[in-house]
Order: C-alpha cells, then structure tokens, then sequence
C-alpha cells in the first residue's frame, strides 16, 4: 500500500479489506471546499490502486451530516479551488464511477446539494435511519446537472427525480429506500455493522467479476458524463449572475433568496 498523505478535511482508513473515506469536517455539515476535494480525488485513486482494497466506503464524520455540497462560505462566485467552478468534482464525480470497485455510501446524515449527487453515483447506499436526502440548487442558485439529474432520474424515476429537484424538499432515509436511491436505512447504532457486512462479502467475492459488472452498469449510462460537462460550463455562466450570487448570499446571509426580480 502507498503512504497515506497527511490529510486535513478527510480521514482515510483500510479497515478489512474496505477503504473508509470520512469527510471531515462536521462545522460546515461536511461540506466540501477545494482541498476536500483534492484529499478526496487522492483518497480514491489510494483505494484504486492497492490491491488489498475491495470496496470503498464514503461517509461523513460526525451524526449530523454525509455531505452537503458544496462549502457556500467559500463560494465568491466561484469556490475556493482548481477546476472549471473553483471545484475539481467533474475529477472526483468521475473516479467514483470508474474505480472498479463497488462504492458504498455509509449515509450518517443530511446528504444534500452535491452531497446528494454523491449517493447517487455510488453503486450502493446504506442509511441511517434518522439521514436526510434532499437537492438545494434552485434555493441556494445552484445545479449539478447531469450525474445529478439524468443519473439520479435513472436510479428514482423521471418524475421523482425532477420533484426533488424543483421542489427542494428533504426526504427521510426510509422514504429515499422507498424511491430507491438507498438500498435500505438502519438504526444509527447498527450502520456501521451493516455496512462492514456489504464489504466483508465484497471482500470474498472475485473482484474481476466486480469490475466487469461495474463497468457493464456504467456502461449503459456512461453517455450522461457529456451532460454533466457540458453542465458544468453552464453553472459557471450562472454562478456569474445576480440570480445566483443572491442564492448562495441568501444562504450565508441566512435568509429567505428573493429571486422574483429574475426570469429567464
Ligand atoms: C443541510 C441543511 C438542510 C441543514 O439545515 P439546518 O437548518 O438543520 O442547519 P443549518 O442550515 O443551520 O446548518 C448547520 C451549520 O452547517 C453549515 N452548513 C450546512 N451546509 C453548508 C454548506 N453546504 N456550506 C457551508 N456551510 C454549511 C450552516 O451554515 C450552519 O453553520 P453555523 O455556523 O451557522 O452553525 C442546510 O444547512 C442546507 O441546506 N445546506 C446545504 C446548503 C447548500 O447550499 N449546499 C450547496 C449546494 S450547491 C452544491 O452542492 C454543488 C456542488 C457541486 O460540486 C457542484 C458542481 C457543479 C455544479 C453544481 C454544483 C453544486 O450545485
């Protein structure tokens, strides 16, 4: 295994024959900034190439969040880092899906924003039963178009997809298993065993089936990757405007957006 880098917004644990990717950084609800996600390109490309590792787990530290999006106190009009909106997530998005081991979403809490997107591109989600789901975009003037739109149609239904994303609504653990964006939800007490069971059996499992069987899922839908870049070009004209400098001000400001003065 190579030498782990000395992180400072995530933790990066092999426990059995599983890495463990925990954003850390409870103050802001996990939310990720541009070196959150550098650690964690780094963290999946470790998991990617040590051959003891057989599946990844990516969660959240703490009992109040999995992640939720992007840190809006370090979005100036754009965020704080590298990339085509101050984030390298398309990098991180994409690593996620082609990493040829199964992702699991160990889901310890609010999973919104990109944080949502984020269960939605792991091949498999496991809830604590008090988790939020739920999309911010068009409350905090944001999208994340693509993986977040077209893939998480996919995984809950076009009509439920576009619900959650006009609507902004939050959904509970057990309602996001009704809709299949979670594989099941369980007491915050039992997740972690609950987890550790998933890739205990991944780890005895041939991981040259795993990856053909990853790839064969990815396949199909592998097309949406070109929606979610050319989205990411459309976000950054957006992040730009009035209309969305007010959503993300609203939102640090801790007030309601007023977003009636804008129409397309
Ligand atoms: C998660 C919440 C629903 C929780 O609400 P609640 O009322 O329970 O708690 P608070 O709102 O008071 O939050 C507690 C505490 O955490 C801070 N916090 C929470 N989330 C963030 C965040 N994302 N950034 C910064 N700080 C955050 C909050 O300020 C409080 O701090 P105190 O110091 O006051 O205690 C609610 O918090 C919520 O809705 N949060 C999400 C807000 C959000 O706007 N998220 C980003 C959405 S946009 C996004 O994620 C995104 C990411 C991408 O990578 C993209 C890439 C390409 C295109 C688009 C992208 C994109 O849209």
């Amino acid at each position: 295994m190579s030498k782990i880098p000395e992180f400072t917004d995530i933790l990066y644990e092999v426990k059995g024959r599983a890495a463990w990717i925990t954003i850390n950084r409870p103050k802001v609800y996990n939310a990720f900034r541009g070196q959150t996600l550098e650690e964690l390109i780094q963290a999946f490309q470790l998991a990617l190439n040590d051959k003891d590792v057989a599946s990844v787990v990516l969660t959240g530290a703490g009992e109040k969040a999995f992640c939720t999006g992007g840190d809006q106190s370090a979005h100036d009009g754009n965020y704080d880092g590298r990339g085509v909106v101050g984030l390298p997530i398309d990098e991180l998005q994409g690593l996620i899906r082609d990493i040829p081991k199964p992702v699991i979403a160990r889901v310890n809490g609010f999973a919104i924003g990109g944080g949502n997107v984020l269960v939605t591109l792991c091949d498999m989600a496991i809830a604590a039963d008090s988790a939020k789901l739920g999309q911010v975009g068009p409350k905090v003037g944001s999208f994340d178009a693509g993986w977040g739109t077209a893939l998480l149609a996919r995984v809950v239904g076009e009509k439920k997809a576009r619900e959650i994303w006009y609507l902004n609504e939050t959904y509970t653990a057990e309602e996001a298993v009704a809709m299949g964006l979670v594989n099941k939800a369980v007491p915050m007490e039992d997740l972690d065993a609950a987890v550790t069971k998933w890739t205990d059996t991944i780890g005895e499992r041939s991981p040259t089936a795993l990856a053909f069987l990853k790839r064969s899922f990815n396949a199909d839908s592998d097309s949406i990757r070109g929606i979610s870049n050319l989205a990411l070009h459309a976000v950054k004209l957006y992040y730009a405007s009035d209309e969305s400098k007010e959503g993300v001000n609203a939102f640090n400001e801790k007030r309601k957006p007023d977003f009636h003065k804008f129409t397309e």
